[in-house]
């Protein structure tokens, strides 16, 4: 597939008004490619220059974030916070404190959440942010002074009917609870449903630590049964080690798979007998430690320095570390190793090269704006949560979880067999998303 005219000069004009956002640029092209179909079909979607308005972001925010070290030492980032589409609701999607963070990562990410946060049904806008910070060997009273310098500023902009925040790589309850303790002091509110993946005691939903795990390893169990098969017995291949990846392994456990490796990026563990949640807690959770420790409680492990978990022989992958993460080559190495269905945890893992060899090799594809989707989804459930000032149990969560990745996922085969293209969820996943962010944009007039 490629673009039609009319999508290529727009394209290269995404291209020329945003230079040097590679990731952003990736995310645009792909999802432009993959609603060529639908485009054909209804030549009226690209009315009232639709396709421009929602490659456009809606407003993008960038501030000095500037906090002091345990030392005392001054210390200067920059902090981001795209408000993509509020089309169907206040913008949502979550912070990443990670050092590569640039606007142009932000803006990839904020793009995709338009699609997910479509596909959730759950009315919600999309937005993404975070800050060129780098946690790794922060202590804690590093950590919260970084977190209250960031939202002085962003405050401003936020709010439960303007702008969601939750969190993302960097970003787990402990920093959202930091984040959260300083728009309150800010504000004078205690406006809960400004900001989800709170601690429970703030409001936070219970399940929602777990949501993305689950909801993509709910996910890829539908993808198998639609063609006959099930998770029993199968050798997962899972990338990262953080909140994705952990609740990602302890769903497939739970549901009679063996997922075999966990990374970061340092490089992969190898556990053959299944990895171990327990240990795996203690190093990355509690120590905060390298993976490269987790040999060292599990001696019949191996850890491979600076190497990718995808040339281990599995049935199902599901990179749920970071972008980019699976090139060509590990694709044509998990398709030659006979792998039936990758599972996108992360935004945007696998590479264009990579999702065309899986592609053409007819492997099942689950796309991260589907996959993926029931984290959004869950802090979706907190808002509602603390709108009402509710509290719903674990199982009651996961369940409404459960139906969401269930109706997620037929909408992404149903509209993909109405294109033409039964079983490819990319285009599925693209198209169903583009449909409704359409309808809504459409109905709202030109804004
Ligand atoms: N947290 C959520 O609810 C959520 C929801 C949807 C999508 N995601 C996506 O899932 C992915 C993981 O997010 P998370 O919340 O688990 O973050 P996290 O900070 O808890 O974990 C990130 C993991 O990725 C690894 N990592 C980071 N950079 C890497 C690199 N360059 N190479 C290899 N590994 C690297 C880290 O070591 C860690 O294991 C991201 O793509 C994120 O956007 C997260």
């Amino acid at each position: 597939m490629t673009l039609d005219s009319e999508s290529a000069a727009l394209f290269d004009h995404v291209v020329r008004r945003n230079p040097a956002e590679d990731e952003f640029h990736q995310a645009v092209f792909e999802v432009l490619e993959a609603i060529q179909p639908a485009l054909r079909r209804d030549p009226g979607l690209r009315d009232a220059a639709l396709l421009e308005r929602l490659c456009e972001p809606e407003r993008q925010v960038l501030f000095r974030v500037v906090w002091t070290d345990d030392a005392g030492r001054a210390h200067v980032n920059r902090g981001f916070r795209v408000g993509f589409s509020s089309a169907l609701g206040p913008y949502k999607g979550g912070l990443r404190f990670h050092r590569d963070v640039s606007l142009g990562t932000v803006k990839f990410l904020a793009f995709e959440q338009i699609f997910k946060n479509a596909l959730t049904g759950l009315g919600l806008g999309a937005g993404k942010g975070g800050a060129d910070f780098d946690p790794a060997g922060r202590s804690d009273a590093e950590i919260m002074r970084f977190c209250q310098a960031f939202m002085t500023e962003l405050h401003r902009h936020l709010g439960p009917n303007t702008d969601v925040p939750a969190g993302d790589i960097g970003v787990g309850g402990r920093e959202v609870g930091y984040l959260f303790g300083q728009y309150k002091r800010l504000t004078n509110r205690f406006d809960a449903g400004t900001l989800t993946g709170k601690p429970p005691l703030l409001g936070g939903s219970l399940a929602r630590p777990e949501a993305t795990g689950y909801g993509t390893v709910y996910f890829l169990d539908s993808v198998l049964a639609a063609g006959g098969a099930t998770l029993a017995d199968r050798t997962a291949a899972v990338s990262g080690s953080g909140n994705v990846a952990f609740h990602a392994i302890a769903k497939l456990r739970e549901l009679g798979a063996k997922p075999v490796t966990c990374s970061d990026s340092g490089g992969f563990v190898h556990d053959p007998a299944g990895v171990d949640l327990d240990v795996l807690h203690e190093v990355k959770n509690v120590r905060r430690q390298r993976l490269a420790a987790y040999v060292e409680h599990v001696p019949s492990a191996r850890y491979f320095p600076g190497e990718t978990p995808w040339a281990v022989p599995c049935d199902v992958a599901l990179p749920c570390a970071t972008q980019n993460e699976l090139d060509e080559q590990a694709a044509l190495t998990l398709a030659k190793n006979g792998v039936l269905a990758v599972a996108e945890g992360a935004n945007m893992p696998c590479t264009p090269a990579a999702v065309r060899v899986f592609r053409e090799a007819g492997i099942a594809l689950a796309p991260g704006k589907a996959a993926n989707a029931g984290g959004v989804a869950t802090s979706a459930f907190e808002m509602q949560q603390n709108a009402a000032r509710d509290r719903w149990t674990f199982e009651h969560t996961d369940r409404r979880l459960k139906e969401t990745m269930a109706a997620i996922h037929e909408a992404c085969l149903s509209t993909a067999d109405e294109h033409g293209m039964p079983g490819d969820y990319v285009t599925g996943a693209a198209i169903a998303g583009f449909r409704i962010v359409a309808e809504a944009m459409s109905g709202l007039g030109l804004v």
